[in-house]
């Protein structure tokens, strides 16, 4: 099975884009998106290519979050259900996971990994279940420790998200390669949790 899974997520148009005449050019069929280039078909100088293009692409999740009214409309729990619940039962088993949201800018990476108050996102239902599966790790024979860290790559910078305002640490962070462990991020925090001395997570370092 491999190891690495690849979710889209269609989101609403703004009300800007709809106001400016934005259409959704994407279908969501199972597991394939379909775009559709509106730009060859609405020349208005019949220039070009009249003819409908389709371009479909294959993912392992694709989610329709246009309209909630819609059978189709993925939630915010859906979502978790599906990506949220494998990132836990990884953790569980020992791995380390990365969740990785990439998309240009406006296009709902902030909404889907950490949402509103009333629409709360993937990485807040994840730390909760990470601590609801306290009970796993107190079944297994030896003790557990979670590690979490949380970073933003923007404009070709890596930024430190558990970073707290009024700490000196620099937001701006390193990528460095590790001769034997390959490339890390240098001075990243890390907050640890100990399954034996039911700390609450705090900075370790
Ligand atoms: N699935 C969704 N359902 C409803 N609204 C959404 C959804 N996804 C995104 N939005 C809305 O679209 C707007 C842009 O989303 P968001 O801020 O998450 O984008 P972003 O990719 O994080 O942007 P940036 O890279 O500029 O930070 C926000 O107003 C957000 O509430």
């Amino acid at each position: 099975m491999a190891n690495v899974r690849v979710a889209v997520r269609v989101r609403p148009l703004s009300k800007r884009e709809t106001k400016e005449g934005g259409r959704i050019i994407v279908e969501v069929d199972g597991k394939v998106a379909k775009v559709r280039n509106l730009k060859v078909d609405s020349r208005p100088d019949g220039f070009g290519d009249s003819r409908e293009k389709v371009m479909a692409f294959g993912f392992d999740y694709c989610y329709w979050s246009v309209n909630p009214e819609d059978p189709q409309y993925a939630s915010q729990d859906v979502v978790f259900q599906d990506l949220g619940m494998e990132v836990l039962s990884g953790v569980a088993k020992g791995y380390n996971i990365c969740l990785f949201a990439y998309g240009q800018t406006g296009s709902g990476k902030t909404y889907t990994m950490l949402g509103t108050p009333a629409s709360v996102g993937l990485t807040p239902r994840i730390c909760e279940g990470l601590f609801i599966r306290e009970k796993d790790c107190a079944s297994l024979p030896s003790s557990c420790r979670i590690k979490v860290s949380f970073l933003e790559i923007y404009n070709e910078r890596v930024r430190d998200l558990l970073k707290q305002s009024g700490q000196k640490k620099p937001y701006t962070l390193r990528v460095r390669e590790h001769p034997e462990m390959g490339p890390y991020v240098q001075g990243e925090l890390l907050w640890s949790w100990r399954s034996e001395t039911k700390l609450k997570p705090g900075k370790l370092s």
